[in-house]
Order: C-alpha cells, then structure tokens, then sequence
C-alpha cells in the first residue's frame, strides 16, 4: 500500500470451528482480511458461511481466536462484540416498516445511549444520520416509511442503519438476494464506498456480483478454506472450479441425461 493509513480494524480468525451435536459446520478456518478490504465468502450451500459469520458475531458458540483490532471476540456475549464496532445484516431485511427512513437511522444511532442524550438529540438530524443518509443515497426519501421503500432500498437502509453505529466491521449475508440489476450495482458502489473507510465481508452466491466488486475472496467448502485471493486467483483454481464455480459453465441438467439406476 502507497503509505496511506485506512481507518478500521482487521479481522483475524484461526483455526475457527463450530459444532453442532458432533457435526463440525466451521471445521478449522484461518482468515486474515484486513481494514478497508470488500471481501467476498463464497462457497456452495451449507459451506458454512453464516455459521462463520455468526461465530464472530456471539450468535453461535465456537472455538479458535477471532480478534478483531486488539480484542479476541470469541467467548464474549452479542452485545459486547457488537459495541466492539461489528455489525451485520440478515438475508431479510430487518428495519421498522411503520417509521420513516430517518426515525430508523435516528434509532440506530441512538442505540446503547442514555435517554437524556436522545433527548437532547431531537432538535436535529445529527450528522452521522446525514452522512449516512448521502451515502447510501437515501436523502430524498428520508421522511418515507421504510415499508414503502422498494426491496434494495430496505437493504442500504440497513447498511445505513450500521454506518450510524459507526460499525467498522460489516458482515453482511446476500446483500443483493432478490434485487434487480440496477439495484445490485447500485449496491456494489455503495459496499465499495463503504469499504473505503471500514472493512467489509458480504456472503454472496451471485458470482457476477461477486466478480465486479470483490476486492478479494475465500471460498469455503464443507466448513473450510477452499481457496483464497483475487477474484482471478480463485477462478483460476482447479479446487474451485471442481466444486463451486465450475458449475456455472457446465450444460444445464436437462442435457445431461440422468442414468436410470439398474
Ligand atoms: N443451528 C444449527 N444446528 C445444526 N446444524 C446447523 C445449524 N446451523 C447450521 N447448521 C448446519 O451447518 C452447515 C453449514 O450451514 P451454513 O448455514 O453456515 O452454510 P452456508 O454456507 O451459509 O449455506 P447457505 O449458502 O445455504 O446459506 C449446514 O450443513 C447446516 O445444515
């Protein structure tokens, strides 16, 4: 890097595992991924993606070291590792339909303050609410219910609903599920916006989505490490493309005949 110091923290994780009732989900995962990367998790389903990523965030029980900055994370409940600076979205969005744009992202930015501070909050829109309205380009409709709002725009509402947290880590579990093609740029501009300033993982299965905007990725395979690096560098894997990517240039199931068992 030329010199230039990012903001935000790395994430560290080694020999990561998750076990449910004796089967491994997470079987031994490293992961070095550093501030300001946009850093794709791929692999098929069932790889363990979202077990990783609730590993790091408290939500299940797992063992290995995840640090982020200079704090280990593993062992320590939701709340405290969220107030580390993590934040997540779900593959369904999860804001208050009934209030506007700006009311969520005045509730998020008032999360884990006093009532007094709120209070004294309500005179104005502060300006963590106005960046992050800008940023992911929700100013115009900031007094619209967010139920109104179309699929991918509930979506950045949530990515804002963490800038405001000044979350500096983001995991985020397919961003782009369900959104049109203009809606998934639109997104791939805003992750790399956001990424400039903090660090990003976004689980993803949408491989063009991935290629555009990757800055890096890890491909995970039955619970570990498949393959790791540039987007060209993990096609260009043979494992990679024996397991996951291959697929997407093999014929279509229906012009490969299924042999009737004897
Ligand atoms: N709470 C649980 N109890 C038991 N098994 C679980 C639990 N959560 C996940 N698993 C199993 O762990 C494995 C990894 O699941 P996970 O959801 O992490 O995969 P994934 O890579 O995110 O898949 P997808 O791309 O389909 O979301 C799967 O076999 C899943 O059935």
């Amino acid at each position: 890097m030329s010199g230039e110091v990012l903001k935000g923290e790395g994430l560290t994780v080694r020999d990561l595992r998750v076990t449910f009732d004796g089967f491994t989900a997470v079987d031994g995962v490293d992961l070095d991924i550093r501030p300001g990367d946009l850093r794709f998790l791929i692999g098929p389903n069932g790889a363990g993606k979202t077990t990783l990523v609730d590993a790091v965030t408290g939500l299940v029980k797992a063992t290995g070291s995840v640090r982020f900055g200079g704090d280990e994370l593993l062992g320590k409940p939701v709340h405290r590792i969220a107030r580390l600076g993590i934040g997540r979205t779900f593959q369904t969005a999860t804001v208050f339909e009934e209030l506007t744009v700006l009311q969520n992202l005045d509730i998020a930015a008032g999360a884990g303050r006093g009532p007094l501070t709120m209070l004294r909050r309500r005179t104005g829109v502060p300006e963590s609410v106005t960046k992050a309205l800008e940023t992911t380009g929700l100013t115009e409709l900031r007094d619209r219910p967010a139920g109104v709002l179309a699929h991918g725009q509930k979506q950045w509402l949530e990515i804002g609903m963490l800038l405001v947290q000044d979350v500096q880590l983001l995991l985020l579990d397919e961003p782009v599920a369900g959104m049109s093609h203009e809606e998934r740029e639109a997104t791939g501009e805003l992750l790399q916006r956001v990424s400039a300033e903090r660090t990003v993982v976004v689980i993803e299965h949408d491989m063009d989505f991935m290629r555009s905007f990757a800055r890096s990725v890890s491909v995970l395979h039955a619970g570990k490490v498949l393959s790791e690096g540039t987007v060209a560098e993990v096609q260009a894997d043979a494992k990679v493309q024996e397991v996951y990517l291959g697929r997407v240039s093999e014929p279509e199931p229906a012009a490969v005949p299924v042999a009737e068992e004897a």
